[in-house]
């Protein structure tokens, strides 16, 4: 590896620091990982050889002692940026337990709970003297939230809410931290009073004694099993039998019950959505893109080392990165690492904007962040996800072995396409925002992610050479236009079925096949062209920016050529130019491939976060597997009981005979 880091043509660390927001917070990342990787209680271990029950209870461990012992050594605080670091950078799968607690629970809480009902439950979280989990899910109900069963029914006499789940199906089941931890519940049910439903609404439940942590009366709680990952996070089930809460445990930042039961609602209705943009909108970044990134910087090490047959006839063998198609497995995964990481970054900062403009009572921003939210979990999840499993498979062998360290990576990264939202129904949310957009833009300047549905002109794409397929503008331009088709081609259809009498419902249903693959056309245009106006604006070293436009041009025609029936059926691209981009793709991974070590360098993730014998900075790999194996549980003894077992059953079978 040495030998392929003599060969990068641009500054490492200058690409770290603009990855990273600035040298300054590359400085504070490395700090919160030195003391990370240096305190044995919280640095990483291999838990890939733990049990469920240990890897969940080292989990609780290490939490318990960051929250309890590390941050006050440190002088840092549960919301510092230290902490936010420790957690976006923490190994997936690593660093689970009271993830939903600090990370959806104490937020919920502050989006709808009134200042008062803050004031009082919210240092108690903060100092983990209440663990608290998100019930929302139903083993019945994930998606549909107004077929939640749930319920809340609202007794004027005793000022009290009644929370009963009236069949099984009405259990909640999923939430994190639920299982084993929580002792409160931020619970979502149907408000009941007088035999009138309201709708879902957010109740403070609590659901375990503070001091023995025994169930309460009327609640049934436990861990749902095993999973594909994530298997320090006891995801649990909750059903509450006639549960009492007082009046005061309905969050009542958007809506509230009066002592006489009379409702009072404060906000629009669409605000108890609002804790699931938020955790689509900023959750990305850690669960997927990170991910994708540990799996790239594992993969393509690997592959420069591994070496694997001959090339030239006679000739030594050469490291698999040689093979073209080993650099189309894995290189357009690194750019595609960069380029969404920049786009999840101006989602998040978009939220951001939406929050401050929420504090003065203003959410005409809400639709199109939804839809953006919904969208870009959705693709950026699905694409991370399904890029992780082809680096896996590109280390052979050794890429199923949890050595590799990928596949715990990829098995926490996936449920970022089930959680938050089932990745099909968040891209038909988008797809209802673009198809409002569409049939208005005659009328109203689109603006935002949408801006690019002003320009309706017809056009064709009149590049005729390879070098001009790596033009930035015209990937842009390219994507637009694209995106811009499929959506007035999908629009057209349902016009057309509701006119000639389909229902609207039916017409939707009908037609969604299609607005699925709008929706990823459109998110796709947002990342590229996001990418590229972003790299415009960069200041920074022309070797750091020429190989910034390439990983750009790469991840766009990578998406291109994976799509190319997209561009011909619009009419935009003639087959000829699908050619010239196809070939233009090849001769970008060769001028990538020098680079490729700089390029996982750069994100920096140790070997400690890695926690792969494939993926070491060093590329040592033999020896770290071997000493990785003869750990093995099965390796403690030369003869295990089960062949001491084996042999006398056959040894007793022979004497009967
Ligand atoms: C570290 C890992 C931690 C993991 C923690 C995981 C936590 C969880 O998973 S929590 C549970 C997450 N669950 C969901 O996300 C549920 C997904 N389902 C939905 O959100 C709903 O299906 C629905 C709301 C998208 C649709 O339900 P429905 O009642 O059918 O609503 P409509 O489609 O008719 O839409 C109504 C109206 O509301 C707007 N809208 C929908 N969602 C949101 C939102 N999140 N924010 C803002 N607005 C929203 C939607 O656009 C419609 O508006 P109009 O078009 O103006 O009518
Ligand atoms: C690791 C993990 C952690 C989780 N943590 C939590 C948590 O902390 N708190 C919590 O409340 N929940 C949690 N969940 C639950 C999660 O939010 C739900 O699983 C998710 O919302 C999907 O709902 P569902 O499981 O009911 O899937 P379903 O909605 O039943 O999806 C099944 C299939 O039906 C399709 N489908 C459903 N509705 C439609 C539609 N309208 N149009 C087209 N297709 C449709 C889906 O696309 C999918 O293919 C977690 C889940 C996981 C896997």
């Amino acid at each position: 590896l040495e030998k392929e880091r003599g060969q990068v043509n641009f500054n490492v660390e200058e690409l770290t620091n603009i990855y990273d927001g600035g040298a300054e917070e590359t400085k504070l990342r490395r700090k919160v990982a030195d003391v990370i990787q240096n305190d044995p209680e919280v640095r990483c271990k291999d838990i890939g050889m733990m049990t469920r029950e240990e890897r969940y209870i080292d989990g609780v461990r290490r939490c318990v002692y960051l929250y309890k012992v590390l941050l006050p050594r440190e002088g840092w605080t549960p919301v510092s940026k230290e902490v936010k670091d420790y957690f976006k950078y923490r190994n997936i799968g690593k660093e689970r337990s009271f993830g939903v607690h600090a990370g959806v629970f104490i937020p919920c809480l502050l989006s709808f709970g009134s200042d008062e009902q803050i004031a009082k439950w919210l240092p108690l979280a903060m100092q983990f003297q209440i663990i608290g989990t998100y019930a929302q899910t139903e083993m019945g109900h994930g998606t549909f939230l107004r077929g939640l069963q749930t319920t809340a029914t609202y007794d004027k006499k005793n000022k009290e809410f009644v929370i009963n789940c009236p069949e099984i199906s009405a259990m909640k089941w999923w939430p994190g931290d639920l299982g084993k931890s929580a002792n409160h519940a931020l619970l979502m049910a149907q408000l009941v009073i007088d035999g009138k439903k309201y709708g879902m609404h957010p109740f403070m439940v609590q659901i375990r004694d503070l001091t023995t942590h025994m169930p309460l009366p009327g609640i049934t709680v436990g861990d749902i099993g095993n999973k594909v990952g994530f298997e320090t996070t006891d995801n649990g089930f909750l059903h509450l039998n006639q549960v009492r809460i007082p009046r005061e445990n309905l969050l009542c930042k958007n809506a509230e019950v009066k002592p006489n039961g009379t409702y009072l609602t404060k906000a629009s209705d669409k605000m108890v959505y609002g804790s699931m943009v938020r955790l689509r909108a900023i959750i990305l970044e850690s669960e997927a893109v990170s991910a994708l990134g540990k799996a790239c910087t594992i993969a393509v090490r690997y592959s420069l080392v591994r070496c694997q047959g001959e090339l030239e006839p006679g000739k030594p063998e050469v490291s698999v990165m040689e093979y073209m198609t080993q650099q189309k497995k894995l290189l357009p995964y690194v750019a595609m690492t960069y380029v969404t990481h920049f786009a999840c970054l101006k989602l998040s900062n978009q939220y951001n904007a939406f929050t401050r403009e929420m504090d003065n009572n203003d959410i005409s921003g809400l639709p199109e962040l939804h839809a953006l939210s919904a969208g870009m979990k959705a693709v950026v999840s699905e694409q991370c996800s399904d890029g992780i499993e082809i680096l896996r498979k590109s280390c052979g062998g050794h890429g199923y072995s949890n050595a590799s360290g990928i596949p715990i990576i990829w098995s926490s990264a996936v449920a970022c396409c089930t959680y938050e939202g089932e990745n099909t129904v968040m891209l038909l949310q988008c797809a209802r925002y673009l198809v409002k957009c569409i049939n208005q833009v005659q009328t109203t300047r689109m603006v935002g992610s949408v801006a690019y549905l002003n320009n309706m002109t017809q056009s064709t794409c009149h590049v005729d050479s390879v070098s001009g397929f790596k033009q930035l503008d015209v990937l842009v331009a390219c994507f637009q236009y694209r995106a811009r088709e499929v959506l007035k081609t999908a629009a057209l259809k349902l016009s057309h079925l509701t006119k000639h009498g389909m229902a609207s419902y039916n017409a939707w249903n009908q037609s969604s096949v299609e607005l699925v693959n709008v929706v990823k056309a459109h998110i796709t245009q947002f990342i590229v062209t996001t990418f590229a106006s972003g790299i415009t604006e960069l200041e920074c070293t022309k070797p750091v920016k020429n190989v910034l436009q390439q990983l750009c041009a790469l991840y766009a025609l990578s998406c291109i050529n994976a799509s190319t029936g997209d561009f011909l059926k619009v009419g935009y691209l003639s087959p000829r130019q699908c050619d010239l981009a196809h070939e233009a793709e090849l001769e970008l991974l060769s001028c990538i491939r020098p680079n490729a070590v700089g390029l996982v360098d750069a994100f920096d993730f140790s070997d400690d976060l890695l926690q792969s014998c494939l993926g070491a900075y060093d590329g040592n790999v033999y020896e770290r597997l071997f000493a990785w194996a003869k750990k093995s549980p099965l390796n403690k003894t030369e003869v295990t009981i089960y062949q001491q077992y084996i042999q006398i059953r056959l040894i007793g079978r022979r004497k009967a005979f």
